[in-house]
């Protein structure tokens, strides 16, 4: 029991279906059948198969997608898609090609340089084999091909850009490919974040550019962000679309905007557990305390795997990476422990899936608030958990607000699917009306007050003509030392599931 509860993570059904088992073999059979009965009765009721049942039917409602313009699923035709392209074979770009092989579809996977090609075919010849091992089937290594340079791209129908995140390296690719390939080929990108207008503006066929946006490890994980841009075509988001369904993903369509739906929450997410870090929490606490919640890692161990090298990325970008950031910034510029350079994290010590504190990075903290004045407190459970999850609730509203999510489901599938929300705690809109909305503004109003660095969203709206696409600009984090505003969450009139 102890290791279905560890396992659960705060699901109550695993553990009723030991107890039933239990009961089933060691009491009278009528008893037995009564205590089943009773455990059933508990879990119909309860608001986890509620919440369950939201999931169920929200990854069934994003399949219907519609976009502000018009564009919907019902009126807009997908092209086949025969044989794709995958450009940079890093960590991602592997993990696409491995998810488009398991589908059936033939895959050319491309690089720049042909050192990384041979470490790139190793590692998905290798995942083909364990997985096709596990299932029992022969490896469909016969669906992927590797190739130095942009040549061959003429006979594919689709092209996924997932070279480094980095704005000049993906234009510079764009166009190329946008000459390597036919007139007719969709060219997607991988990008966790940037500008995909910008993107389709250096193609020939920006009508035909989108986001495929995978969530690492990309060939695990059931999610697939189809972002749409200002001219991507009706038939350009129902390609990506079907083509998520058929990589055995769930597509959500969103709108473009830096980090789109999930990335742009997460964002807020990662940075109030940074503030955390330097009001005197642990990495280790931080992360403690979401497990418990039910994330299948906290965030700093999600980051150590998947988002170090990329975030770091991002916040250079945004000129955010200079003297006098929050320590998870310095933490993640140490040397050689940007993962997926290193298996090396800010969490635990090198190497390894276990999460073990690491003494440098304790002295480094310690160091950090004695040289910036701050006197380390006691965080609670509690506060961690309220500072995290709502503002990036916070931030889900605002999305909801400018239009980039559909609807408080899509947000819902995205966390669940893509990041490893609790399904039984339904996704973080979801959670946010169980929780009750009146209480999550207070308790974002009171950390406003507490901390006025704290969250996330202006007092006043952007001016509109900051905004992409005729929208508002989301708030951008000028520096970790920046006032903070009032909470955007309202109840909205539009949210249309109860808990
Ligand atoms: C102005 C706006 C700017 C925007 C701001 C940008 C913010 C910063 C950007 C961050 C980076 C973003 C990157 C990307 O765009 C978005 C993402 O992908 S975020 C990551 C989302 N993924 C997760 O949260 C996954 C969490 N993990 C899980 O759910 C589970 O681990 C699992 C994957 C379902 C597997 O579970 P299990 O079967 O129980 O097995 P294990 O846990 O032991 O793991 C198996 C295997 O998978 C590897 N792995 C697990 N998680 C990750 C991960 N997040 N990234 C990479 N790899 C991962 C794990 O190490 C194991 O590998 P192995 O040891 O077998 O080699």
């Amino acid at each position: 029991m102890a290791q279905v509860r560890r396992r659960a993570r705060g699901a109550i059904a695993p553990a009723a279906c030991v107890q039933a088992i239990r009961a089933a073999a060691t009491l009278p059979y009528s008893q037995g059948m009564r205590r089943e009965r009773e455990l059933m009765d508990t879990l119909f009721n309860s608001g986890q198969a509620r919440a369950m049942q939201h999931c169920f039917f929200s990854q069934r409602s994003v399949g219907r997608w519609s976009t502000p313009s018009g564009m919907r699923w019902d009126n807009s035709r997908p092209r086949p898609v025969h044989k794709a392209a995958v450009v940079g074979l890093g960590t991602m770009g592997r993990g696409i090609v491995v998810s488009f092989a398991r589908a059936g579809i033939p895959v050319l996977g491309v690089e720049m340089d042909a050192k990384q090609l041979e470490v790139a075919r190793k590692t998905v010849t290798a995942t083909l084999e364990r997985d096709a091992q596990r299932r029992g089937v022969e490896p469909p290594l016969g669906l992927v091909r590797f190739t130095v340079g942009l040549q061959d791209l003429r006979e594919v129908d689709l092209v996924i850009e997932a070279v480094f995140e980095d704005m000049a390296l993906k234009k510079r690719v764009f166009r190329e490919l946008s000459s390597a390939c036919r007139p007719d080929t969709l060219l997607c990108s991988n990008t966790s974040s940037l500008d995909l207008d910008q993107l389709a503006a250096t193609t020939s066929r920006p009508e035909l550019v989108v986001g495929m946006h995978f969530f690492a490890p990309a060939h695990v994980m059931k999610l697939l962000e189809v972002i749409y841009g200002p001219r991507s075509s009706p038939t350009a988001v129902a390609t990506a679309m079907q083509l998520g369904k058929r990589l055995g993903k769930v597509s959500v369509a969103v709108g473009n905007c830096p980090g789109f739906v999930g990335n742009r929450m997460l964002k807020h997410y990662v940075e109030q557990a940074n503030f955390l870090l330097e009001e005197g929490a642990s990495p280790e606490q931080v992360d403690q305390a979401l497990e418990e919640f039910g994330f299948p890692m906290g965030v700093f161990r999600m980051s150590d795997l998947s988002g170090l090298d990329v975030g770091w990325r991002v916040r250079k970008e945004s000129g955010l990476t200079g003297p006098g950031v929050a320590p998870g910034e310095q933490v993640r510029r140490r040397q050689g422990r940007r993962r997926q350079a290193v298996a090396g994290t800010c969490t635990t010590g090198l190497g390894g899936r276990e999460a073990k504190p690491d003494p440098w990075l304790r002295s480094f903290l310690e160091e950090y608030r004695s040289r910036h004045g701050l006197r380390a407190r006691t965080v609670s459970q509690q506060e961690v958990l309220e500072r995290c999850l709502y503002a990036l609730v916070n931030e889900g509203f605002r999305i909801l607000e400018d239009g980039i999510a559909a609807g408080p489901e899509d947000i819902d599938v995205i966390y669940v699917l893509g990041y490893g929300w609790p399904p039984h705690r339904g996704g973080p809109m979801f959670h946010a009306v169980a929780v009750g909305l009146p209480t999550v503004l207070e308790r974002l109003e009171h950390y406003h007050q507490a901390h006025p660095r704290h969250p996330t969203a202006p007092a006043q709206p952007p001016p509109a003509e900051a905004g992409r696409q005729g929208q508002p600009a989301h708030p951008e984090v000028e520096g970790d030392h920046q006032e903070c505003p009032q909470s955007a969450l309202r109840p909205p009139d539009h949210y249309h599931s109860s808990p």
